[in-house]
């Protein structure tokens, strides 16, 4: 597994209160990645960061096979590398059908132009039906998506950056709000993308950072606390003190 993305001794200050502190970590590819920790972790910062919302007062954060420093760049170029990013709020057109925002995303794909000029590759449609099909939402492709569930439209806004085939995937608390059923199949949905792509999951549950079978990242006060398999972070005094026992 080649490393793909490599955050350095990165530290950043707001309002005199460091949010992260000499951070150092890095993903490979593929890979999936859970990270964790209390409120106030620096979980958010840090992918304000990696997608170049935040600039760091320190440090790198190196990408791919040059491994460019993407401190320099600016939010699309990130983008454009191939840097998608999940919010906790599905942010879906919701008067669009599903056939019709994913239609959408696979216009402003990377490298859109060079796929249009590529005589053999699938087309639009076909594409729409794999993502559809990946995404469990074959059946509703023609349904204004505001009608969809909480956990459907979720699975629909992964399936808009899946369109856009990034190399790293950034999800921020994909389950909450859905129910056991849903939770299962967006685990599958995560586990599934991440053969391919590097893929980090923040979230909160547990349960669901277990059934992720990844290694998972503890984040405290800005900094990596722990770091390997579930059970490993889990029985870690500190992670226990900090975060599990509370
Ligand atoms: N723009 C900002 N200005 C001032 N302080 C900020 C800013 N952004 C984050 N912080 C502070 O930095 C710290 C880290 O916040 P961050 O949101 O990254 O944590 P988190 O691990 O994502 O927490 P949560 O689990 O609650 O989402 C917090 O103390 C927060 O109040």
């Amino acid at each position: 597994m080649a490393t793909l993305l490599e955050v350095s001794g990165v530290s950043v200050t707001f309002d005199g209160f460091k949010a992260i502190n000499n951070l150092s970590l890095s993903i490979g590819e593929p890979e999936m990645r859970a990270i964790i920790g209390p409120n106030g972790a620096g979980k958010t910062t840090m992918m304000d960061i990696i997608t170049g919302k935040t600039k760091p007062d320190e440090g790198r954060v190196l990408w791919g096979e040059m491994s460019r420093n993407l401190l320099g760049m600016s939010e699309s170029r990130i983008a454009q590398e191939g840097i998608g990013r999940k919010f906790q709020r599905p942010t879906v057109f919701e008067a669009q059908s599903v056939r019709e925002n994913l239609q959408l995303a696979l216009k402003n794909r990377r490298g859109a132009f060079a796929v249009w000029l590529r005589p053999k590759g699938p087309t639009d449609d076909e594409r729409i039906d794999a993502l559809a099909e990946e995404i469990g939402l074959t059946d509703e492709l023609e349904r204004p998506s505001g009608e969809l569930s909480h956990g459907q439209k979720q699975w629909l806004e992964i399936g808009m950056l899946l369109a856009q085939e990034p190399r790293l995937l950034l999800v921020d608390e994909p389950a909450a709000g859905m129910t056991p059923a849903e939770r299962q199949h967006t685990t599958d949905l995560l586990k599934r993308a991440a053969q391919t792509r590097a893929v980090i999951v923040v979230e909160h549950d547990m349960e669901f950072v277990r059934r992720l079978e990844c290694k998972v990242t503890v984040l405290h006060e800005g900094r990596v606390l722990a770091e390997g398999s579930i059970d490993h972070v889990t029985s870690n005094q500190e992670v226990i003190d900090v975060y599990l026992g509370r």
